[in-house]
């Protein structure tokens, strides 16, 4: 098959005009995404947006309707053909890891090294397993006698196993539960990135995605909304559908003037902004903080206590520091702070803009599912 000759040398992955229907359904709608030679990309959508039949489309357990899938400097989808799955030197970890579970872990490792005996197959075996950081303890175990983080770890050496040099992992985390969920990402992570292996996670889970990944593809609908950097894509959001799925926003209306949006919580920069006149403004709650000099007055509606720190709903009050645009205040707001304690309801706050602003057209919509 052919070299494609508009091929980024940095790209080990390139996906082009991918369409793929299911019967009526269309489940992809062209998508394009490149993911750089050795580094990960996170595919993040609403259950059913189609990120699985992508990862599937890369693996070659589909053929795309339309479109090119390039892997390293060869077309292995497209109108000339498809490479068979077993061909394009993928490894491909799936939910529950999918491990034989009447098999030792030590088999399951061998499994997929083309020696399964003898002693250079149980020193890869030992290897296989450092690198995903486990002991030579555990060969002898059945998955059952592992923990889940552990059956993951395991799969992830099994896949590693062929030395692929892509590596396709869907949701391998879901099924853990939260403190294992992050230690063994990181886990993940760092093994795929020094073995240097190109790598695509698709996950429904925004915050999984944003800490994995080089870079993050927002999934909607079976098309791309935004493709970034973490956090370009958190903090620079292309439309209100992608902000509020990739976190909690505040968006108030808005008069955006030069580079500044006046609204109720004051005049808001606006990084390079692409429209003027009537907007909605998008704050990350962060941004927000109670200062006892800040120029924006509000009273405490609600707090919602969970640890770390805390929601607060703030009612925003007509203030002198309010935007020239005169918002008569009355907007409800919810912004993040560690102590609950000096937030009670009824008390008067002020508060403080930190950083700048995204402005979307006035209609956006907001969060409609999917
Ligand atoms: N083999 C198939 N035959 C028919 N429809 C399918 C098939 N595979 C997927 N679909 C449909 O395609 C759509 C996208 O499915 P896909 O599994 O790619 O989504 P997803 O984003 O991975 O969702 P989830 O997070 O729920 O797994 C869904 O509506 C699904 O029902």
């Amino acid at each position: 098959m052919s070299v494609p000759a508009d091929l980024d040398h940095d790209d080990y992955l390139r996906l082009q005009g991918i369409h793929k229907s299911f019967g009526a359904t269309e489940v992809l709608r062209g998508i394009d995404l490149a993911v750089h030679r050795g580094r990960s990309t996170a595919v993040v959508g609403a259950s059913g947006s189609g990120k699985t039949t992508l990862l599937r489309i890369i693996a070659g357990f589909e053929r795309p309707d339309a479109g090119t899938v390039t892997i390293g400097d060869r077309q292995v989808a497209g109108p000339d053909g498809m490479l068979a799955a077993h061909r394009r030197n993928v490894g491909y970890v799936a939910q529950d890891g999918a491990l034989f579970p009447h098999l030792t872990v030590g088999q399951n490792l061998a499994f997929g090294l083309p020696e399964r005996r003898g002693s250079a197959a149980r020193a890869r075996v030992r290897e296989l397993l450092e690198m995903v950081s486990m002991g030579p303890e555990y060969v002898g175990r059945r998955p059952h006698e592992l923990s889940g983080g552990q059956q993951q770890r395991v799969a992830l050496a099994r896949a590693l196993a062929r030395e692929p040099q892509l590596m396709l992992l869907d949701e391998p985390f879901s099924a853990l539960d939260a403190g294992l969920r992050v230690a063994t990402r990181k886990a993940v992570g760092r093994t795929l990135a020094q073995a240097g292996v190109t790598s695509v996670l698709v996950t429904h889970d925004q915050a999984e995605a944003l800490s994995f990944a080089d870079q993050v593809a927002v999934i909607r609908r079976g098309e791309l909304a935004q493709v970034g950097s973490p956090f370009v894509v958190y903090t620079r959001p292309a439309d209100r559908e992608t902000a509020e799925f990739l976190g909690e926003a505040i968006v108030l209306d808005a008069w955006l003037q030069g580079s500044l949006a006046s609204c109720a919580l004051g005049d808001i920069p606006i990084r390079r902004p692409a429209r003027q006149g009537s907007v909605q403004v998008m704050l990350r709650p962060e941004q927000v903080r109670i200062a006892p000099d800040g120029p924006i007055h509000g009273v405490v509606v609600d707090v919602d206590y969970f640890g770390p720190d805390a929601t607060v709903r703030i009612r925003l009050l007509p203030g002198p520091g309010t935007g020239s645009a005169g918002q008569a205040g009355g907007e409800t707001i919810s912004i993040r702070h560690w102590n609950a304690s000096i937030a009670r309801p009824g008390t008067e706050l002020r508060l403080r803009v930190l950083g700048e602003g995204v402005a979307f057209a006035p209609d956006s919509a907001a969060v409609s599912g999917n």
